[in-house]
């Protein structure tokens, strides 16, 4: 494209010189024009610069550490959504050696009672032969989704440095929290990764052109300017659905832009406004700008709506422009872009109680018995991999909604197994519901092991109103385990329930005592939230106020080496970039307001040279200084004299 070359004087150009009109587009360091220009007058030689398996399980076992490799015997399922069948092994990899390595080493110095294949007297398992669901699912599901460099990812689990009875096995050095986090990050698939994060572009709609048109009808001598305004772009708005629980959408479609204004015509017709665009997110979802861990937006209740980003100003025609000392403006203005920003999106779900509990301990069975929803349930670890939301309703307005979540291991807080990622959920859940396995060898110690997974990942978590359903009542081993139980929690000022979520005895009471301990807490949350009023359009309040920064505000920097000078201030860019270069006016429109907000004065104040480079936004001129000061204001016909419609 060629340069724009419009060439002019700031101060008393009677006849702007447009090379080319119509032709103006932005172009980043143009090659300069060498016309000659008046050498007695200040010139400006201006150029644009260019941008996410149900059988019923009869001896179950509860793990709160990662479970033998006997026991990964997996079903066939063809089915399932969920195809595990590509764990990886870890004792087939560099990994695995490196982990019996250390399991070995670890019991020999810290003397504890555990022989040399590493076996954990407490729970009877065999740590030399983990089996981790550690990345590699390859169902159709993830293919695109996996990070392609598996190898690059197992070079960065590194020797735990201390490994001690009772701590989990950390996979990363304990260098940096960034490369823990970034393993674990690998690690988890997709569909999991997306479940309940996101992060999407948005961009408001650019504002239509103003137009330059004259009114031509019969007997009407001098019709006029009669060109109408663009109209503005669309909005971008930000909607709670009540039917979403996850942000798995996000994962197909990243990009929202709103639909740019229409351009103004003649007859002082103004532009239709651009589309606007609703992006529709779950409840509960925060809401940041990507890179930042400021909280722009937290969207709780179904309905809500938040304007995110406004759309960019139309352009005025000029018909806008008519004024006493200019009464034929050939000049109009272009839209005003709209605004564009990545988002970070993450999703706490809004359950009232979050059912807690260790891999295979009958949370989602009794999830499914107390409410309507169907998860799925497996005599096997980590069947849940994604939380479930069910629906208890007692009677008409007395309902909750529950959280069941995948199971915690010990070292969830570090990033074992699932539950940690999900962790999160349960922050805004009033009241929790910790169902332990009875049946297993040791409950308490499954227990205590999953309360100090949640203290470790949030106190506040911890701190938490809960109950204890002991489960599987119908087991024998699990009515041996009830009196000791019961008698170790009671002794520490918790009063267990004890029930058994397949035969549907018990849970009731259970259901009923969550529900109580909601009430007390719910009361506490409604008065939070009567205090604290949301206003749903600061985000986009905020945008619009950067942009429409004053005109008055820039900065001036000098480069000495290639003789530039940059003018830079928000308010001006966003001059330049409505100026409109096609038309004849806009050039002394521009020099007057340089003039005006005091670029000139600044820049000569600094010792702007002749033949220097300025550049104001994506514009970039060429100085000329030779003018006579006094001279200006009295030069009839210069832009000091026309009355210029105000930049707003
Ligand atoms: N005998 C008996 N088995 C039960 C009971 N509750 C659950 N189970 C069984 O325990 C196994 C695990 O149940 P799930 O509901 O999938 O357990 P979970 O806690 O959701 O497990 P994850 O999702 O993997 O963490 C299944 O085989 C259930 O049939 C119970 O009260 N009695
Ligand atoms: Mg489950």
């Amino acid at each position: 494209m060629a340069s724009i070359s419009i060439s002019f004087s700031p101060y008393a150009l009677a006849r702007p010189r447009v090379r080319n009109p119509g032709r103006a587009s932005p172009k980043k360091h143009q090659h300069r024009n060498t016309r000659k220009l008046n050498p007695s007058r200040p010139q400006l030689k201006v150029g644009t610069n260019g941008k996410e398996w149900s059988s019923t399980g009869v001896e179950a076992t509860t793990y709160t550490r990662l479970p033998p490799k006997e026991d990964f015997s997996l079903p066939s399922f063809d089915s399932s959504s969920y195809d595990l069948s590509s764990e990886v092994k870890l004792s087939d990899s560099g990994v695995a050696t490196e982990i019996d390595n250390d399991i070995v080493l670890l019991s020999d110095d810290e003397g504890e009672e555990e022989d040399d294949n590493g076996v954990d007297d407490n729970l009877g398992l065999n740590y030399g032969k983990f089996e981790i669901f550690e990345g590699n699912y390859d169902s159709e599901m993830e293919d695109e989704d996996f990070d392609s460099d598996e190898d690059e990812e197992e070079v960065k689990y590194g020797k735990p440095a201390d490994i001690f009875e009772g701590q989990a096995v950390n996979f990363t050095d304990n260098d940096g929290d960034l490369e823990e986090e970034e393993v674990k990050e690998k690690g988890v698939p997709a569909v999991m990764r997306c479940f309940d994060r996101a992060k999407i572009y948005v961009k408001a709609g650019n504002g239509g052109n103003g137009v330059v048109a004259f009114r031509r009808e019969k007997y009407v001598p001098l019709g006029g300017p009669s060109g109408g305004d663009g109209g503005r772009g669309g909005n971008v708005y930000i909607e709670v659905d009540g039917s979403m629980n996850s942000l798995l959408p996000f994962r197909n479609s990243v990009h929202f832009r709103a639909g740019r204004g229409s351009h103004g015509q003649g007859r002082m017709q103004a532009g239709a406004k651009g589309e606007d665009v609703v992006v529709k997110v779950a409840p509960g979802t925060v809401i940041r700008e990507a890179g930042k861990d400021e909280v722009l937006l937290e969207l709780l209740h179904p309905g809500q709506r938040a304007l995110v980003l406004p759309g960019g100003r139309g352009g005025r025609g000029n018909a806008s422009f008519k004024s006493g000392t200019n009464k034929v403006p050939r000049i109009a203005e272009n839209g005003e872009e709209g605004p564009e920003m990545w988002l970070e999106l993450e999703l706490k779900l809004v359950a009232d109680v979050g059912i807690v509990g260790a891999p295979n301990a009958g949370k989602s069975t009794f999830l499914s018995v107390i409410s309507a929803a169907k998860p799925a349930i497996a005599n096997y670890p980590f069947t849940t991999l994604l939380p479930n939301l069910g629906v208890v309703s007692f009677d008409y307005d007395s309902t909750m909604v529950v959280a069941d979540l995948p199971g915690l291991l010990e070292g969830a807080h570090r990033g074992f197994g699932l539950g940690h990622e999900f962790l999160r959920h349960t922050e805004r859940c009033s009241a929790l519901v910790h169902v332990v396995d009875g049946s297993s060898p040791q409950p308490e110690f499954e227990f205590d092991a999953v309360r100090l997974e949640l203290e470790m990942f949030n106190p506040e978590l911890s701190e938490k109103p809960y109950v204890v359903a002991f489960n599987k009542m119908d087991l024998p081993e699990a009515r041996k385990n009830w009196p000791s139980f019961k008698r170790k929690l009671q002794a520490q000022g918790i009063e267990p329930f004890c029930m058994s979520a397949v035969q549907r005895d018990g849970t009731y009471d259970m259901i009923c005592a969550a529900y109580e301990l909601l009430r007390e807490n719910k009361v506490a949350n409604k008065e939070f939230k009567d205090e604290d009023p949301i206003h749903l359009n600061h985000v986009a309040d905020m945008v619009h106020k950067q942009r429409t920064a004053s005109i008055n505000d820039f900065e001036i920097s000098h480069d000495s080496n290639t003789n530039t000078w940059h003018v830079v201030g928000s308010g001006l860019q966003r001059f330049v970039q409505m100026t409109n270069w096609r038309y004849v006016d806009s050039e002394r429109r521009f020099q007057h307001v340089l003039e005006a907000c005091g670029v000139y004065k600044s820049l000569m104040k600094l010792g702007v040279k002749e033949g220097d480079t300025v550049i104001v936004g994506e514009m970039e001129m060429v100085w000329h200084d030779s003018y006579d000061n006094s001279g200006l204001s009295s030069m009839k016909g210069s832009t000091a004299s026309i009355k210029w419609a105000q930049w707003k």
